[in-house]
């Protein structure tokens, strides 16, 4: 099936998210390993999709957001019709339909409703959630830049596609980590979409494995204010660092980050499908313990939905799984190919793409199938690992890493496997359920490995080029 890269049309500017942005900072250079693809969804669209699949942002997602955040309170139902506009903005930008009129979403509404709901005391009641007690607040911009020593690039801490991340002290001696999101290519509604989802979300999890959220505030651009890690992300300690991380860690962030998904897949009031899980966006606690952090792509995911289809389709190269580059189909295991993506990562200190443009998941496959230790361990280890968390690791990254979908293991099954527990990992069978048919649907049951990794390769290869045409 072919590939399409095009380019996203533009929408019409709109000066009240202008407004909210417009003291947020300048340009963002930085070029991101993100991507933004829009392929033809084969054998489905986003009209036709049935109860196991749907479009992109429904009506329930959106409620669930706005519940968890504010209940059902006056304010809550103006946040609803705030959110209900701008997910209607984005659905219509994904149909390519023009945008009809503007926003009304001016600077001082923002801050009011997100203000509205400050150091909220009461449990919120969402009739079949469960949504704990908020301990977040609305920060002011004043309080922001005392803290962050007015967004000095000295307290510059890290860097991503949407956001800069500054290292900040409350006055009670807290130490935080502000961050700020930045104008980049993305249209102005979808960043704001993209950060109610993700304030929705972090504000709703509550898991030793994932970031905790402390504030957040709409003054002056929007910033999200979260719990500084100290040890940065795993990318940082993996491939920046002079010294090899010690397996311990290794082994440690392997199970840290397997608990994390357990507990957004299955935990959850609600299955939460993070789209984005890399080595950048885990970050390492004191005890480096790590934190699943960068919620901006994820998706909540309804019981009665099997899948969810979406468009364009955004991710990270090297750790996209092929029904979802190919078809756009979004489900827990997407985030576990990603994981064994994660996992590879690891085991060998690689990138997930190489400085060549090469797959890690395409070089360490055979390797894995051989069970080669030797040859996929990071030499930087030397012997320094525990033989029998090595070999967990990478039948582990075998399962998760299968072409399809279907067999891969559930998050639960990974935890089991990497601590040892519940045997050998089984060969599964195909299911016959709605699963399969779907996936029979997009041509992926008579998909080899082989065919997977050339449209891998494929898929990089497009979206780099893209990236460095928008970048000339
Ligand atoms: N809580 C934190 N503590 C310490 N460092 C952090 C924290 N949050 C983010 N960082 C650093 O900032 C970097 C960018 O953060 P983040 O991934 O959230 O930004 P982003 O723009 O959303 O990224 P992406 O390009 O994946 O969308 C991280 O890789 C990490 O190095």
């Amino acid at each position: 099936m072919s590939v399409e890269v095009v380019e996203i049309e533009e929408s019409p500017k709109t000066e009240s998210v202008d407004e909210i942005e417009k003291e947020a900072d300048g340009d963002n250079e930085l070029s991101s390993p993100r991507g933004v693809l829009e392929v033809p969804v084969s054998g489905s669209s986003d009209s036709d999709n049935s109860s196991i699949s749907s479009c992109e942002s429904s009506g329930s997602e959106r409620s669930v957001v706005h519940r968890a955040l504010f209940g059902e309170s006056q304010g809550g139902l103006h946040w609803k019709n705030f959110i209900d506009t701008i997910k209607m903005k984005s659905v219509r930008r994904f149909t390519t339909i023009p945008l009809l009129s503007g926003y009304d979403i001016s600077k001082k509404n923002l801050i009011k409703k997100l203000g509205r709901n400050q150091s909220a005391d009461d449990d919120i009641d969402c009739g079949d959630m469960v949504v704990p007690k908020p301990s977040w607040r609305s920060f002011s911009r004043t309080e922001l830049v005392a803290a962050t020593d007015n967004f000095n690039s000295e307290k510059l801490i890290g860097k991503g596609g949407h956001a800069e991340v500054y290292k900040g002290c409350l006055p009670d001696g807290q130490v935080v980590a502000v961050k700020r999101i930045t104008k980049n290519t993305e249209k102005k509604e979808d960043r704001v979409s993209s950060y109610l989802t993700e304030l929705g979300i972090i504000a709703h999890i509550n898991h030793p494995n994932a970031a905790k959220l402390i504030g957040f505030s709409a003054d002056g651009g929007l910033h999200l204010v979260v719990q500084f890690s100290p040890h940065g992300s795993l990318a940082s300690l993996l491939h920046g660092a002079n010294e090899s991380l010690a397996w311990k860690i290794r082994f440690k962030v392997a199970l840290g980050v397997a608990e994390g998904l357990q507990y957004l897949h299955c935990e959850c009031p609600r299955r939460i499908i993070h789209r984005d899980i890399t080595a950048s966006n885990i970050l390492l606690a004191e005890d480096y313990e790590p934190q699943i952090s960068d919620f901006g792509l994820a998706k909540w995911l309804p019981e009665k939905w099997l899948h969810h289809i979406v468009h364009p389709i955004e991710g990270t190269f090297g750790y996209m799984a092929p029904e979802y580059f190919m078809h756009g189909i979004v489900d827990e295991k997407t985030d576990i190919f990603a994981f064994g993506v994660l996992l590879l990562e690891i085991i060998t200190g690689h990138h997930a793409v190489d400085s060549y443009r090469q797959s890690l998941v395409m070089w360490a496959k055979p390797l894995l199938e051989n069970s080669n230790v030797k040859d996929i361990a990071d030499p930087s280890l030397g012997d320094a690992y525990d033989s029998g968390e090595m070999k967990r690791v990478m039948s582990t990254a075998l399962a998760c890493l299968h072409h399809l979908p279907d067999m891969r293991p559930n998050m639960t099954r990974v935890v089991q496997l990497l601590r040892g527990e519940g045997g050998q990992i089984e060969v599964k069978q195909k299911s016959i359920g709605g699963r399969a048919i779907i996936l029979d649907a997009c041509d992926l049951e008579n998909y080899t490995s082989t065919c997977y990794l050339k449209d891998l390769n494929r898929h990089m290869q497009l979206v780099l080029e893209e990236n460095n045409n928008m970048a000339a």
